[in-house]
């Protein structure tokens, strides 16, 4: 067993999905040697290459002892449907995730309808499923995605397509904004969003009788975090921390609502056959009407930075710009794939963000001697008063520790990941066929006393290196993803994460409110607060 568990993952082109001993036998000697120990090769360009595939033919031997999905542990169908549909599992995905792992192991298999989902809850088969995967890795099935790019004449963009469409794209867009040095020179656009956010936060505390308290601080940074991204994507600012929110911003941001807030409802979208539609037509024309929303916006800002860039080369002017800007010159992406793209990054890059720095707020509120250790670091690094750019996080290993603990461990706003295997595979000893979704567990990950010594304590100085040779990043927590299909707009989102909190924690003591009691987590697509978070805002003295 210890030999499978060393080989257990393997991959093959081409390969029948039958289970015959002899074909595994045939196919067996394809397997690459021991993935996870392989070591990580970083590409210039930030994303990690796959390692070499070795022929170990000592895995022969063991290919007859490889189980079928028959054999794998997993709740029954009618214990999953109670589960999700009688007791609101689709807010606790995160808690069952962790319950499934302590009840059937770290690798088992959940039936929803006709949709088998094997979910792998353990860092080296996590390690070693995404060490394996081929050049344009499927997250999941996006069926209802296209059908209304389809049926509206839309592109996909980088959530949505697959295979060859979505490499072209990617090949584009990485070379943009994959590496830190790529979005450092954004670091003064999202410092004026930074001021904003701070003079919100004097803004709302003064309508308060304590003169102190933000109520429900996530509705403050999902406005910094739309604002942030979009200063960087659409190169302009949208007013969403003004007093007063443009019209078309607001209805932006009611279409992003309603995408979210009917979570259960677009999930279902996907989920309810089309014939059913005319009998249940609501959840499939809200899914139709806040993608309309999304893409209108977006298209408004393209065109708009189109015109400006067209008048600009009318008059002979030198155009100069950030990403769209690049976009329009290069049109290395048709005008369709542009607003496909803008529209699923700012979808990707608003709520991720917002909630992150809601849950880090939290933590910190919670644990005054911790925000002082962190206060020490930025004072005496920074000096008072000096506002941090990019180049200063490397130097600030407890903020970058502090948005490490709390997205990486404990509230990793993407519980889990998906994906389609494209390969027959075997999987910690058994033999998954192609097509198979596989979920990768990161909740569950996250919290593994295994990975993570005293897992529920916030500790932000345990990413801190003591040495170049201790890495303390490790498959247990993985929240942007791995590999060529890896969160696109991670430098972006650490940017604004880091540099909001840095300066808050500068200009402010974070206190919980007295309103604010222990807030849970709940599952509504992402990991976000299920009530409210009431924080204080107490001015410094520097
Ligand atoms: C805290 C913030 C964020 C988190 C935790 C996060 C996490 C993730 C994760 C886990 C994935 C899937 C990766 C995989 O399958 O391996 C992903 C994909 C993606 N994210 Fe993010 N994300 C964040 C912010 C952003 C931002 C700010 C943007 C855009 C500006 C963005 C754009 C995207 C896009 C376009 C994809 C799809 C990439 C592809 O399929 O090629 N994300 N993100």
């Amino acid at each position: 067993m210890a030999m499978l568990n060393r080989f257990s993952v393997a991959c093959w082109k081409n390969a029948p999905s039958g289970l015959l001993t002899e074909q595994l036998l045939l196919v067996s000697r394809a397997l690459h040697k021991s993935a996870a120990s392989e070591a990580l090769e970083i590409s210039a360009t930030g994303e990690e290459a796959m390692p070499a595939r070795l022929i170990e033919p000592a895995v022969v031997r063991e290919a007859s002892k490889i189980k079928s999905l028959k054999e794998m542990p997993g709740p029954s169908t009618l214990s999953n449907l109670i589960e999700f549909f009688w007791r609101d599992g689709f807010g606790r995905i995160h808690e069952i995730q962790e319950e499934h792992t302590k009840k059937y192991g770290k690798i088992f298999k959940s039936r929803f309808g006709p949709q088998l989902v094997v979910s792998i809850a353990d860092r080296e088969l996590v390690a070693e499923v995404l060490r394996a995967e081929g050049a344009a890795p499927q997250r999941a099935n996006m069926e209802s995605w296209h059908e209304y790019r389809d049926m509206r004449g839309r592109s996909t963009g980088l959530i949505s397509a697959e295979g060859e469409k979505w490499l072209n794209m990617r090949s584009v867009l990485r070379q943009l904004i994959m590496r830190p040095r790529d979005v450092a020179v954004f670091s003064d656009d999202v410092n004026e969003v930074v001021d904003d956010l701070i003079r919100r936060i004097y803004s709302l505390r003064a309508q308060q009788s304590d003169e102190l308290t933000v109520f429900n601080v996530n509705d403050l940074f999902f406005k910094y975090a739309m604002e942030g991204v979009a200063a960087i994507l659409y190169e302009c600012r949208l007013g969403c921390l003004e007093n007063n929110v443009p019209k078309e911003t607001q209805d932006y941001i009611s279409a992003l609502h309603l995408m979210f807030s009917s979570f259960k409802t677009t999930m279902y979208a996907g989920a309810i056959p089309k014939w059913l539609r005319p009998i249940i037509p609501k959840p499939w024309e809200e899914f139709c009407l806040s993608w309309d929303g999304l893409f209108r916006f977006s298209m408004i800002h393209v065109d708009k930075r189109f015109k400006e860039i067209k008048a600009q080369v009318e008059r002979g002017e030198k155009v100069k710009g950030g990403l769209l800007t690049h976009m329009l010159t290069t049109m290395e992406l048709s005008v369709e794939e542009i607003y496909a793209n803008v529209t699923e990054m700012l979808l990707a890059g608003v709520d991720t963000t917002s909630f992150t720095l809601s849950w880090a707020c939290y933590l910190l509120a919670q644990h005054p001697h911790i925000q002082e250790q962190i206060y020490t670091e930025v004072t005496q690094t920074l000096g008072p008063g000096t506002v941090p750019t990019a180049e200063d996080v490397p130097c600030l290993p407890l903020i970058r520790g502090l948005v490490k603990e709390t997205l990486s461990r404990l509230f990793p706003v993407l519980p889990g990941n998906g994906r389609i295997t494209q390969d027959d595979l075997v999987v910690g000893g058994y033999f998954i066929p192609k097509g198979t979704q596989l979920a990768l567990c990161h909740y569950a990950t996250s919290l593994d006393e295994e990975n993570f010594p005293s897992p529920l304590e916030f500790q932000p100085d345990r990413w801190v290196r003591k040495d170049t040779s201790d890495r303390v990043d490790n498959f247990g927590s993985i929240p942007f993803g791995y590999g060529i299909r890896s969160c696109i707009g991670r430098r972006i989102a650490e940017l604004e994460m880091h540099l909001a909190l840095t300066r808050l924690i500068q200009k402010f003591y974070i206190g919980m409110s007295p309103l604010t009691t222990d807030v849970k987590a709940k599952t509504h697509g992402l990991l976000c607060p299920a009530a409210p978070i009431n924080l204080q805002f107490i001015e410094r003295e520097n």
